[in-house]
Order: C-alpha cells, then sequence, then structure tokens
C-alpha cells in the first residue's frame, strides 16, 4: 500500500526517502507499507503512515488512485510485489522521522526529479503526468 498524501495548500505531497539497510535505500517513494493478517488495505496504510511518520490519516477519505507491479519473470526476486496508490486527501499532523527515513513536501515537479524505486517511478508518472 502506498499513500499519495496531498495536496497541502502549497499543492505538494508527501514522500518518504528510504532509510540505508533497506530495500531501495537513498530512493524517494509514496510512503506506505505492507497489509498485516486480519487488516483491511485502508486501515493497513494509515497504521504503517502512523508508525513511520505520526501522521494520522483518515481511512474513509481514502481512493484507490493507482498500481503497478513488477515483472516476476524479469526481477526474479523472491515473491510478486503489487504496489496501490490510494489518494489521501486528509491528515493531521506534522510528519516526523520515527523510522529513520527522511520526509519532504514536494511539488509534482520536484517528485518528477526524485530518484525511485521502479514501481514509485511509474505510479508518479501515472497520477501526476
Ligand atoms: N515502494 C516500493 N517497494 C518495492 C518496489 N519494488 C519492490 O520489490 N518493493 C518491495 O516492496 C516492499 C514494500 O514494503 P515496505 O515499504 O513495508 O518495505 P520495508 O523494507 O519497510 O519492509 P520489509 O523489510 O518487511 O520488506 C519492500 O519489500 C520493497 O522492497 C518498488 O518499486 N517500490
Amino acid at each position: 500500500m502506498a499513500a499519495a498524501i496531498g495536496p497541502d495548500a502549497a499543492g505538494r505531497w508527501l514522500m518518504h526517502r528510504r532509510p540505508v539497510g533497506k530495500a531501495h535505500a537513498g530512493l524517494w517513494e509514496f510512503p506506505g507499507g505492507k497489509i498485516d493478517p486480519g487488516e483491511g488495505p485502508r486501515e493497513a496504510l494509515a497504521r504503517e503512515i502512523a508508525e513511520e511518520c505520526g501522521l494520522a490519516l483518515d481511512p474513509h477519505a481514502m481512493c484507490e488512485v493507482g498500481f503497478a507491479a513488477d515483472d516476476p519473470g524479469a526481477a526474479g526476486g523472491p515473491r510478486p510485489v503489487l504496489l496501490l496508490l490510494i489518494h489521501c486527501p486528509t491528515w493531521s499532523g506534522e510528519p516526523r522521522s520515527l523510522e529513520g527515513g527522511e520526509w519532504r513536501w514536494l511539488d509534482r515537479q520536484e517528485i518528477r526529479g526524485l530518484p525511485k524505486p521502479p514501481l514509485d517511478r511509474e505510479l508518479a508518472a501515472r497520477f501526476f503526468d
């Protein structure tokens, strides 16, 4: 699950730079994470964002806006990855780095220029272009 949190009053969106020691370290992503057993997708996204940066999201305001999947044949990775992009138009609080990542509000032009993992590149291209 990946969150497109925004736009804020300046038209910016909240992006997360993955910390050292994780897959895709140093790259910028739509923040989020995986669904735990027993959770719904919106609930999972709200939990992940709260854990990673302290923002509170309203699951009822969320709306799915895109998806990207890796090519299991080409990637040869341990498991297939399907990433859903969810628009989160309302939030409360200010982002803080609670798990080592970096947080920034950026406009679409700035997001275009960021180094991103492959699936986030696809999601951003479809969502912002
Ligand atoms: N955001 C993103 N994640 C990707 C891409 N490709 C890919 O395999 N992944 C994987 O999808 C998972 C995303 O979940 P996550 O954000 O909770 O990852 P994580 O490293 O914090 O958790 P983990 O250590 O349990 O895997 C990660 O395992 C990540 O490596 C991609 O293009 N974008």
